[in-house]
């Protein structure tokens, strides 16, 4: 979905009312899609303290918690302006609330907030309509919105964006810290940077207008935009059609790298997936591994011409080693006339020869963290640059860049700049790069371009880590293992996640039909 900058919203908003649409419709989508998405997917509890401030936020928090309160959730609402300085939109929906639901607990400023109540708080003070900095009572309201999540284990869930957070914000500025955001109509670019992550925590983007902004060129991964990507499999089909996907690594002491990758490959649906690995630790990995996949010696000339001979794919790099023996090697599969997906020791390597992108004959996908970026680059940068960087480093190669992060980048020349919207901290564990390259890897060998297996790969990997987490209930000891357990349940997700949008659109219809009879 293409990211915007605020005034590109605005300039939507306008158009969208000027060609019948009025204001109160957009805000009754907004508020609605956004209930229905924090009813099914923040349904562990369901008590809600809605925070509302006085302008179009507000309103959206307002709609939100009418819908909850339909739902049966239990919730409280705290206004932080006097209810004579409420916007009009906010006002009307304040009163509406208060006629449907006549018993509806609301606290007002200066009253402390209630924070001990609810499981859920619901950030709707400030969205886009904030400017500068934070200042006066509100930030001192913020200030205590963090530290009592902090103390009181409520998750914050940010209506549009974190309260605070507008384009001028740096990683050390004021703002809501939120767990979730609830981006309305289209992901604004400042929602997207690297180091305003801790404050955005996962965003999901809930379309509300019939018109489209004009194309930025910089885009966000969303399961339902990929999801056409991804054909069901004709039953009159068999292992051959599904790829064969050739991993290279592992060393003494990196055993489990290579397998973790092939069990991602494997999980992703390939056809066949092969590990070569040095003869030294084959009887090591050949026990370790799944006995679905094949393992052999890569020194095994005989074996390796074989194998490679019939790949789809080859990707390399977990636990791959960094020694003369290994760079000769890595010389060699540089040169094979397959896609290539490189990762970790094999980015050190190429790092190391950057002659060898002139080597490349069909297509590589790098998948460097930033500190494998910084050895491809041989300079330092900021999360502030990563954007650039990642544009420019394509340029005049045949390589797309997946560069790892919070929000991780896919870039290719020629092509937008994606950003991914799903993962969590459960992610930042060793072998997590592993299971990655593994989907990528079984996604081209399944007849994916290597720009859209990287897309779909990335948000494939971060989704099964959501899932995963959800499942285990925490993000704490999450391992690759249970990240590829759950592609399938991510792959579930983007198909369903199409239908819901699709259902959304015609719901849309439904709410333009009843304010026009009104
Ligand atoms: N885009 C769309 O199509 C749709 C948008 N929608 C929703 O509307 C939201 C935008 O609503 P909005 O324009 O009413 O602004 P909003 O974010 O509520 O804040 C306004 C208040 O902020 C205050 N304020 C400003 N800076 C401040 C500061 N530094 N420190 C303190 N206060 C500050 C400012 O005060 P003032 O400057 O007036 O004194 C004013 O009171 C948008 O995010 C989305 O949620 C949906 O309804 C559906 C369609
Ligand atoms: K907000």
């Amino acid at each position: 979905m293409n990211i915007v900058d605020v005034q590109g919203i605005r300039k939507l908003e306008e158009e969208e009312i000027a060609s019948g649409t009025p204001a109160e419709v957009l805000m009754e989508r907004a508020g609605r899609m956004a209930a229905a998405f924090v009813e099914e997917y923040c349904s562990r509890h369901r008590s809600l303290l809605a925070i509302i401030g006085r302008g179009n936020n507000g309103g959206d928090g307002l709609v939100i918690t009418r819908e909850l309160l339909k739902k049966g959730w239990v919730v409280y609402v705290y206004l932080t302006a006097e209810r004579a300085k409420l916007g009009p939109l906010c006002k009307k929906k304040l009163d509406e609330l208060v006629q449907n639901f006549p018993d509806l607990a609301i606290f007002e400023y200066p009253t402390p907030a209630p924070w001990t109540k609810a499981d859920y708080v619901l950030d709707s003070i400030l969205g886009i309509g904030m400017k500068g900095e934070l200042q006066g009572e509100l930030a001192n309201l913020v200030m205590e919105l963090n530290e009592k999540r902090n103390r009181c284990f409520f998750e914050t869930i940010a209506v549009d964006c974190p309260t605070g957070l507008w384009e001028g914000s740096k990683h050390n500025s004021l703002a809501v810290v939120a767990d979730l955001t609830i981006a309305i109509g289209y992901g604004k670019d400042f929602l997207f940077r690297e180091e305003l992550s801790h404050f955005t925590g996962r965003i999901e983007i809930i379309p509300i207008f019939e018109k489209s902004p004009s194309y930025s060129g910089f885009e966000s991964l969303t399961g339902w935009e990929l999801a056409c990507l991804f054909p069901f499999r004709s039953y009159y089909s068999h292992k051959g059609n599904y790829g064969r996907v050739v991993i290279f690594g592992g060393s003494i002491g990196y055993t489990g790298a290579p397998v973790m990758a092939a069990q991602a490959a494997l999980r992703i649906g390939s056809g066949l997936v092969y590990i070569g690995v040095p003869q030294e630790i084959y009887s090591i990995v050949a026990t370790k591994v799944f006995p679905e996949c094949l393992v052999f010696p890569f020194e095994d000339k005989r074996l390796f011409d074989a194998v490679v001979s019939q790949a789809s794919v080859v990707a390399m790099g977990p636990g791959f080693g960094l020694e003369k023996k290994s760079e000769f090697f890595f010389r060699t599969l540089m040169q094979l006339d397959k896609p290539l997906v490189i990762d970790a020791d094999c980015l050190t390597l190429l790092a190391r020869n950057p002659e060898l992108y002139e080597e490349i004959k069909k297509w590589a996908v790098l998948t460097p963290h930033p500190g494998e970026m910084k050895r491809l680059l041989r300079k330092e940068f900021s999360a502030e640059e990563r954007m650039e960087i990642a544009k420019s480093f394509v340029k005049d190669k045949k390589i797309t860049l997946v560069l790892k992060g919070v929000r991780t980048l896919v870039a290719q020349e020629g092509k937008a700049l994606f950003v991914n919207t799903s993962g969590n901290p459960g992610l930042s564990t060793g072998g997590s790069g592993d299971s990655l390259l593994g989907i990528i890897a079984g996604l081209i060998a399944q007849g994916f371009d290597p720009f859209d297996a990287a897309r779909c790969g990335v948000w494939i990997h971060g989704k099964s880590a959501d899932i995963a987490a959800e499942k285990r209930k925490t993000k704490e000891g999450l391992l690759p293992m249970d990240v590829a357990e759950n592609i399938s349940a991510a792959l579930l997700w983007m198909r369903s996640d199409l239908r819901r949008v699709l259902d959304q659109k015609s719901y849309w219809n439904e709410i333009q039909a009843y304010y026009a009879a009104k």
